[in-house]
């Protein structure tokens, strides 16, 4: 019996639910039970999220997490903000009881966490930036949750950090979720890439576009403008060249977007183009760069990759990285393919120049 046809064709807004879409995902064989399960729970933990975003100033979840003075603090040396621990703890519950994993790793917690064993468990891993960009949660500026998803390695009922350290194109699934004007997840399980916005009166997602499509090239970049004396030289020599508009080799003019949400800045990409970066930076340079491989980099990257876009450290494609760390730090290129290739141009042309000057 051959599958019925989820609704739409690539890039169509013909509307289903998230739940229909993942059952034809499934009828189709393109993703299994638990993973569409699996899905479902992170999918109904960011509603809640939505709902605690939501809230602002009247639901007392704005400023900093601890208390006055002794301001909580994560691994990455970052002081913590009411909704980052809310939004870690949501998902967290969630996921403990929604008996498809393994074990979970989040930017908020220094070591990952396997499923006890007096939950239910099953054979996947999921990383998570809880509350992405939550320096803007004060100020009511988009948010969002972004996660990635693992096979267990084989064999293993007791992960550690270890067996989380998979190359971004391990992973099995992948998406976002922008907490902005509106609520919108954006979901890979490696057929494309596709939107599905929060319909609040019904409470359910409802798939928005179908098989996002990145264009090729832009006239618009995304990087914080206030590093540039910190940058490396190629990424002064690009940006240069992007400044000097039609005046320069570019020969165009670019405009420019800063969210310093990762996933507000992404989701603009995808929807319609552009060039994200944060690279290298005097710094950051100590740390291996300021965005995090495993759960902002490598999602993202899957889901632009799916998408038609390319992403890149600069100098390796993001998903072939192998990693060392659960927390570990890579500078980051990722959109519209031609704009990107553009980017690791100037840094392997730089590169060929030192190494000929030493030879
Ligand atoms: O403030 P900066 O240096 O421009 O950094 C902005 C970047 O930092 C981040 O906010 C980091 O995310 P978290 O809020 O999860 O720590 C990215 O979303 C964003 O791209
Ligand atoms: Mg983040
Ligand atoms: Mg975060």
């Amino acid at each position: 019996m051959t599958a019925p046809a989820t609704p739409g064709p690539a890039g169509s807004t013909t509307s289903c639910s998230l739940t229909r879409f993942l059952i034809e995902e499934q009828r189709a064989g393109r993703v299994g039970p638990d993973l569409r399960l699996l899905i479902e729970v992170v999918a109904r933990a960011c509603k809640s999220i939505s709902i605690a975003v939501g809230k602002g100033a009247l639901g007392g979840v704005l400023g900093d997490a601890g208390t006055p003075g002794a301001a909580s603090v994560n691994i990455q040396g970052e002081a913590q903000k009411k909704l980052d621990v809310i939004a870690n703890d949501v998902l967290l519950e969630a996921n403990a009881w929604g008996g498809h994993l393994a074990g979970l790793a989040s930017e908020e917690m220094d070591h990952s966490m396997p499923i006890p064993d007096v939950y239910p468990r099953g054979n996947y891993l999921l990383l998570f930036d809880p509350l992405d960009g939550s320096s803007n949660i004060d100020v009511n500026i988009s948010v969002g949750t972004i996660f990635s998803v693992l096979r267990c390695p084989e064999g293993v009922t007791t992960p550690g950090d270890e067996h989380f350290l998979q190359p971004g194109t391990a992973q099995v699934a992948a998406g976002y979720c922008t907490y902005g004007p509106n609520t919108t997840l954006v979901l890979t399980v490696g057929h494309g890439t596709h939107a599905f916005t929060l319909d609040r009166e019904i409470g359910s997602f409802m798939l928005t576009t179908r098989g996002m499509r990145i264009p090729e090239e832009t006239r618009e970049f995304a990087v914080n403008m206030s590093n540039q004396r910190h940058w490396q030289p190629p990424m002064q020599a690009y940006i240069a060249d992007l400044l000097a508009g039609t005046t320069g080799p570019r020969g165009k003019d670019f405009n420019m977007r800063w969210v310093a949400s990762m996933v507000a800045d992404v989701h603009r990409i995808l929807t319609r183009g552009g060039i994200f970066s944060y690279p290298l930076d005097a710094k950051c340079e100590a740390k291996g760069g300021k965005l995090r491989l495993m759960y902002e980099a490598n999602p993202m990257s899957f889901l632009v990759e799916q998408a038609g876009g390319a992403a890149s450290t600069g100098r390796a494609r993001m998903m072939e990285v192998q990693p060392s760390g659960l927390h570990q730090r890579v500078p980051v290129f990722l959109g519209s393919r031609a704009e990107v290739e553009a980017a690791v141009g100037y840094h392997l042309e730089h590169d060929r120049a030192a190494a000929a000057a030493v030879g």
